[in-house]
């Protein structure tokens, strides 16, 4: 009922986009806000409106016009003499890119060591900080970035109107277009969605913070154009303060290169761990999801080049194809006028075939990467003829599902569920159901759960409205400002924790047991009643461990209970996992069980409960491999109550065979 109710929805809405059309601003504000409700699950989503609108990608050059392209220095990326040679030898692939791309633009090189290096007022405190790590500080830059905007696109009128002096100003321009295009197109879509809805308000800089490609092409303006507008307008002294002083009224630390890195190494975490097809996800498909969103044709060279780099060739492959086969269908001017630019693309594209080329056959018997295709290429390079290794090996990895210690299986098998595939087989799907549960208590029988079995053996359950709303809440609020990142046990010291690629997630720890964190005692009664298991006197349990991950954070698959025996000692091992949702997830952030080829779809105030320990008590359930998948878009909000195994002993459902 509700979800048909489109119709009339997409009459006002599409008026309201065409007012939004014509609001004031440099270029139009495009795309299409629709909402669909469907049960519990609220969904907005930003379509392009046809398929022509699709195919409108931009180049990223649109905005350079003929004056403005500078004498580009075709020597260093061409030249076969001593200097140019050097030159290239000191570069990195990606910081040739980033070069190039200045030069296309008609942007000055910053100096060495500038402040695109080294933020002033940096300590190490702050060089521990990654804004991409997270995404509710990333959310105020947000802010501070559209304030400049405002500042800036002022500025920039009253230049054109000569109200102030100055000439053309094509780099602040292009600046100025790019957040249009992305980040305020996005900030205005969603507010208007806002004002179309009566249930919970989305937070429109969140939207933009926890966007993987919005959050790439944000840091990449500040890092690059935003320094070049910085030194250009020097002479501008009360504009440079505004922008330092007024637009950022917390003085947060601008971003540097490292988190310029590591906006790109988000991309390739999410497209590799969740295997997003790559013409989609520059177009801004995310997982299921079609956002407004895209990048051109020059970022899209970034990330190629990044990928190479980090020895990623079937997918850089396809993103250098993607960026050249953008500007040769392009009708761009400087394109057609500047033959040079196609040939930067195609040399590009071209050393990624070479390297794929020439590593192919290590990487495709290096079952930890895979990410080559199934042969090498033979130009010219046609994209429907070639499947990831990664892909291919989805069979054989499914067919060693048996193999329960820590194998390439488990990664790649863990992909394929984290992309929302299924790999039980149907006798392992028999069975599988759901129902209301009424049994144990009278309480269950008012209020009955709602429950999934997701796998038979171990039994893997999901209940449904398990976690109430306000109590979500409060529980977010109260651990918002204690986030850190996450650590994972340190495999050569088992009594230290380590920040690690494994776990990007952050975290904090509400003990329902005193201070303020007893408004959860009701809820670990709740559970306990539901579990039939001991967990409310502190030597039971753990404190709820909170944690929150951004796009492309995720926790790869591991075993909850112990392998050390000495982490047992005082309360035996950790029995039994509960997991809640404390939010939908817009794309990605399932919980993945790579050995029992099923996930979890992450669903706000449902739980997710099994057993980590066989019925004997005493040896870990090697099948109960998890993760976190990767978040693709969005931020994802769990938290864990681990059961311990001693104050259960007498409960813990046991086997007659000692080694079930
Ligand atoms: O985030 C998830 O879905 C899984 C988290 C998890 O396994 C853990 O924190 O131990
Ligand atoms: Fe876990």
């Amino acid at each position: 009922e509700q979800c048909s109710s489109g119709q009339l929805e997409k009459a006002s809405l599409q008026k309201l986009s065409d007012e939004l059309n014509k609001t004031e601003g440099l270029g139009s504000v495009g795309g299409h806000v629709g909402t669909s409700s469907c049960g519990s699950k609220t969904k907005t989503y930003l379509e392009n409106e046809s398929e022509e609108d699709n195919i409108r990608i931009e180049t990223g050059l649109e905005f350079i016009r003929e004056n403005d392209f500078l004498k580009f220095d075709e020597d260093l990326y061409f030249g076969s003499d001593e200097y140019s040679t050097f030159r290239r030898e000191q570069l990195s692939l990606v910081e040739l890119v980033r070069s190039f791309i200045r030069e296309v633009k008609g942007v000055r090189a910053l100096p060495l060591g500038s402040s695109s290096d080294k933020p002033n007022g940096a300590n190490d405190e702050y060089n521990k900080m990654s804004w991409c790590f997270y995404p509710y500080q990333l959310k105020n830059l947000v802010g501070v970035e559209i304030s400049i905007y405002q500042i800036l696109k002022d500025f920039y009128y009253k230049v054109l109107k000569k109200e102030l002096p100055g000439g053309h100003l094509p780099v602040l321009e292009s600046y100025l277009r790019d957040i249009e295009q992305s980040s305020l197109r996005a900030i205005t879509n969603v507010e208007y969605a806002n004002d179309m809805r009566n249930d919970s308000l989305e937070d429109p800089y969140l939207y933009v913070a926890s966007h993987p490609l919005l959050m790439y092409r944000m840091i990449r303006r500040f890092v690059e154009d935003l320094q070049h507008i910085l030194l250009d307008l020097e002479e501008y002294e009360d504009l440079i303060e505004a922008l330092y002083y007024n637009a950022n009224p917390q003085s947060l630390v601008f971003p540097t290169n490292q988190d310029l890195k590591d906006a790109l190494d988000s991309i390739l975490r999410t497209q590799e761990g969740t295997s997003l097809n790559t013409l989609e996800f520059a177009r801004g498909k995310m997982d299921k999801l079609q956002t407004d969103i895209h990048v051109s044709a020059l970022h899209a060279l970034e990330i190629g080049a990044y990928y190479i780099t980090e020895k990623n060739y079937a997918f850089a492959v396809e993103w250098l194809y993607y960026a050249l086969d953008t500007i040769s269908v392009s009708k761009s001017f400087v394109v057609e006028k500047y033959p040079i630019i196609e040939k930067f693309f195609r040399k590009t594209f071209n050393h990624a075939i070479e390297l794929h080329n020439e590593n192919w056959e290590t990487v495709s018997t290096n079952y930890w990467n895979l990410n080559v295709f199934h042969t090498k290429i033979t130009p010219p390079y046609n994209p429907r003829s070639y499947v990831r290794m990664k892909e291919l090996m989805k069979e054989e990895a499914a067919r060693s599902r048996n193999n329960l210690e820590w194998n390439w299986a488990i990664s790649v098998n863990f992909m394929h569920v984290c992309a929302g595939k299924n790999l039980q087989t149907e006798k392992e799907k028999s069975g599988l159901s759901c129902w209301l549960q009424r049994k144990h208590n009278p309480y269950w029988v008012i209020n009955p759960l709602k429950m999934e079995l997701l796998n038979r053996d171990p039994p893997v359950y999901q209940i449904y409205d398990f976690i109430g709303d306000k109590l979500i809440a409060k529980i977010k609020n109260a651990a918002v400002s204690g986030l850190e990142r996450s650590t994972v046990v340190d495999r050569n010291d088992a009594s230290r924790s380590i920040v690690e690629q494994t776990r990007t997630s952050s975290q904090t720890w509400i003990y329902d047991n005193k201070g303020s964190g007893k408004f959860l005692l009701p809820l670990s009664y709740r559970m306990q009643l539901m579990s039939q298991l001991t967990l409310v006197p502190p030597e039971s349990c753990d404190a709820y461990q909170v944690a929150n991950y951004g796009p492309s954070h995720h926790y790869a698959p591991h075993i909850d209970s112990f392998e050390d025996p000495r982490r047992c000692i005082s309360k035996g091992n950790r029995i039994l996992t509960i997991m809640g949702y404390l939010s939908h997830v817009k794309a990605g952030g399932r919980t993945g069980f790579p050995i029992l080829g099923v996930a979890a779809e992450p669903v706000k105030g449902s739980i997710v409960m099994w057993y980590n320990l066989k019925k004997n008590g005493n040896d870990r359930d090697m099948r109960t491999w998890h993760g976190g998948c990767p978040v693709v878009f969005g931020v994802k909000w769990i938290t864990n109550k681990w059961v311990y195994y001693k104050e259960n002993f007498r409960d813990f459902p046991c086997g007659l065979n000692p080694e079930e």
